[in-house]
Formats: structure tokens, sequence, C-alpha cells
């Protein structure tokens, strides 16, 4: 079998659809994209597809290498977001051609079923608890939301008090019948992210996610060591040899790569091998598309460690189009009880509408994320 054609579709809210053709008639389908910069990455798609085209499909392994490695300069978002959607549609394909879920190919299920959880309070952490009761009724119990909205390097004990005040509401009102995380977004800097997690202790959120900025990574282990708050992060690596000097320093109880910006499968695979060997739960990042939910579960249902999945359904970018749009079997989603089962038909099992794709393909706005500013106008981490 020989890859002949690699097609891309950027379409709403913010994703891009990548199907591979073959000289066989078997297609797989990829979701290649890193939110805000879906053009980039689409070119790093066609540029690797100058390699791909006339190669052998099957050979992800090989094909995964020559792209990472073949190229030079390696890793970071753009690149290995391109490297992730091939490998997702690869694995699709190998999956087709044997008749077998992914998950079968990397040998069978670890469990019967996988938990999610939902995203709740948007961009700016607003109507949480209007919106943890709506998702409450739909069977979801765990759910995440931003911890605060702009923050300055230093800020006020008053901005801190907001943070905590909004989390003690919950927790009033929900009690520990649910559980979530707070994602600091990265709009906490390393002098608030102390009195914010000592602030938030009480609460005993299920994790706080990315406590710092993945640059400021060495602060991991510090901060792990003054809070039982479970810490998490991972979105914002992108290679085994991000997240090995993670596992060595400590600090982070769960990783969360995204199948789409880490390499795919072959690599989040292997991410999440690496972190059961130090203990550390496997969460993948993923307020993406349907493809790269899949992607995940395919990871998910075979690695013993993976604790928890984030799904788009309802998220607060999901505008013009929400995660199922553009999937036929849509019954193959179902969630129930805050779980979802593995999709058992052969690849990834997502049957994409191809024509809903191209349709939507037709028209597609480049979507940015905000330009947040402080008060004295200066950029702030958004
Ligand atoms: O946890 C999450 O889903 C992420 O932090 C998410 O909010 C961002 O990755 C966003 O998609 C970037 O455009
Ligand atoms: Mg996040």
């Amino acid at each position: 079998m020989r890859i002949t054609k690699l097609t891309t579709y950027r379409v709403p809210p913010r994703w891009m659809f990548l199907k591979i053709e073959t000289d066989e008639g078997v297609v797989g389908w990829g979701e290649p994209v890193l939110e805000g910069r879906a053009r980039t990455v689409e070119a790093a798609v066609h540029e690797l597809s100058e390699y791909l085209v006339g190669q052998d499909p099957a050979r992800i392994n090989d094909l995964w290498q020559v792209m990472y490695r073949a190229g030079f300069y390696r890793g970071g978002p753009i690149l290995m977001s391109a490297i992730a959607g091939i490998d997702q549609a690869l694995w699709d394909i190998k999956g087709k051609v044997m008749g077998q879920p992914v998950y079968e190919l990397l040998g069978g299920l670890v469990r019967d079923k996988m938990k999610v959880y939902s995203w709740v309070g948007g961009d700016r952490p607003a109507d949480i608890i209007r919106d943890i009761k709506r998702l409450r009724e739909g069977g979801f119990d765990t759910f995440k939301m931003n911890g605060t909205e702009e923050l300055g390097i230093v800020d006020s004990a008053r901005k801190v008090d907001e943070a905590v005040a909004r989390i003690a509401e919950i927790r009033e009102a929900f009690g520990h019948d649910i559980e979530f995380g707070i994602d600091f977004h990265g709009r906490v800097a390393a002098p608030m992210a102390k009195p914010l997690l000592k602030a938030l202790e009480p609460y005993r959120p299920l994790f706080v996610e990315e406590p710092v900025l993945a640059e400021q990574a060495e602060y991991y282990p510090k901060l792990a060591e003054q809070t039982a708050i479970p810490l998490a992060a991972g979105e914002r690596m992108f290679s085994r040899f991000d997240f090995k000097r993670v596992f060595q320093a400590g600090g982070i109880s769960i990783v969360q790569p995204d199948l789409s910006h880490a390499g795919g499968i072959t690599e989040c695979f292997k991410i999440a091998g690496m972190a059961e060997a130090h203990d550390v739960a496997f969460a993948p990042h993923c307020p993406l598309g349907p493809v790269a939910l899949a992607s995940c579960l395919a990871v998910d249902f075979v690695s013993h460690n993976a604790v928890l999945q984030e799904q788009s359904m309802g998220i607060h970018y999901n505008k013009g189009a929400e995660l199922l749009d553009f999937v036929k079997n849509k019954d193959d989603f179902r969630i129930e009880d805050g779980f979802i089962n593995p999709l058992r038909k052969p690849g990834l099992g997502v049957e994409i509408d191809e024509e809903r794709v191209i349709e939507a393909s037709k028209n597609v706005t480049d979507w940015r994320n905000p330009v947040w500013r402080h008060a004295d106008g200066s950029v702030a981490e958004w």
C-alpha cells in the first residue's frame, strides 16, 4: 500500500482535519491543529507530505522518526501538531486495513469505560454553578474551570480572595458530590501560585492545572512541596523529551499531553508509559474535535494510569460547530454517567461526514485567542 494524497480541511470552531488517501482506497483521518495557528500547522503538514506521498502507511514508527528527526529541527507545538495529526491518520489506516480498533493494535482494553469531564464557566469563570447543575443532569460529576481572570505577576489579596470565593461557592452548593480541576491556564505567575494554592487547599480541588507556565516547570516540585493539591500539566509540552524533565524533577501528579499537539498516538502512548513508571496519572488534554478525542481514547483504553479524559462538548470555544457535528456515528460517543465507552469500529472509530467537512471548510474564519491586557496596558496571560 502507498500513501497517495494528504488533504487538509480547516473547519469551525477552530479545528483542522487531515485526510490521508492510499492507492488501495483506504482512507485515514487525523486532526493536526494548534488552536489559533491552524494555517501554520497546515503548512507544516504539506511540507511533510512531500516525503510521505509514495511511502507505505503501515510503517508508522519509521514515518514518525523521519518526520521528527529528518528535518534537523524538531519538537515544539507546530511540528509536533503536524506530526500528531499525520500519526493519527496512519493509525486510522492501519486499524481499517486490519479490521481492528486502534486500542486492539496497542494490546487491548485495560478498562471497560473511560471517565470524562466537562468544562464549566468559560474564559471568565462565571455562571459556574448554573453550568454544573445543568451538566449534572447529563450525568457528569467531574468538571474543570478557569481559576482566575487576568492576574498580575504579583497581585492583590483581593484577587486571590475573589478566585477562592468562587471555589468556596461551588463547594457550598455541591459539597464533595462533585469533583473539579482548576485550570490556572498559565495566567498565574510563580509568585502568585504559592498564595493561590495555599488559599485553595481547604476546598480540595481534584487538581490544579498549569499552576505555572510550562516554561517555568522548575517550580513544579517546589509548589508540590507546599501543597497537597495534585498538580497537573502537559498541554504545552510536545514530546517525551519535554516530559522527561518533568518526570525527573517531580512535582506533577497528572500529565496532560494533547494527542493533537504531542506527536499523536505513537508519542503519547510512550508518554503514558513514562508517566506510569513515575506513578504519575495520565489525563490527555482535548478541547478539540472528534478525531483528537478518538485518538485520546485509543491511548486511554490501553493505559493503566489513564484517569480522566477532557472532551469539548459544550466548551466555551465551540462556537460555530460542536464536537460531533462532523461525525456520522455520533451514538458511539455517547457519555453515560460521566463515562464513555471504547470506540469499537476499525481504526480510530470515527466516521467523518466528509461532505459536511468540505462544506464547512469553504467558509471558515481563522480563530484567534483574545489578547488580554492588564489595567496598565501590559499584556496579560490569557
Ligand atoms: O485545559 C484546556 O482545555 C486548555 O487550557 C485550553 O483552554 C487551551 O488549550 C485552549 O484550547 C487554547 O486555545
Ligand atoms: Mg488547560
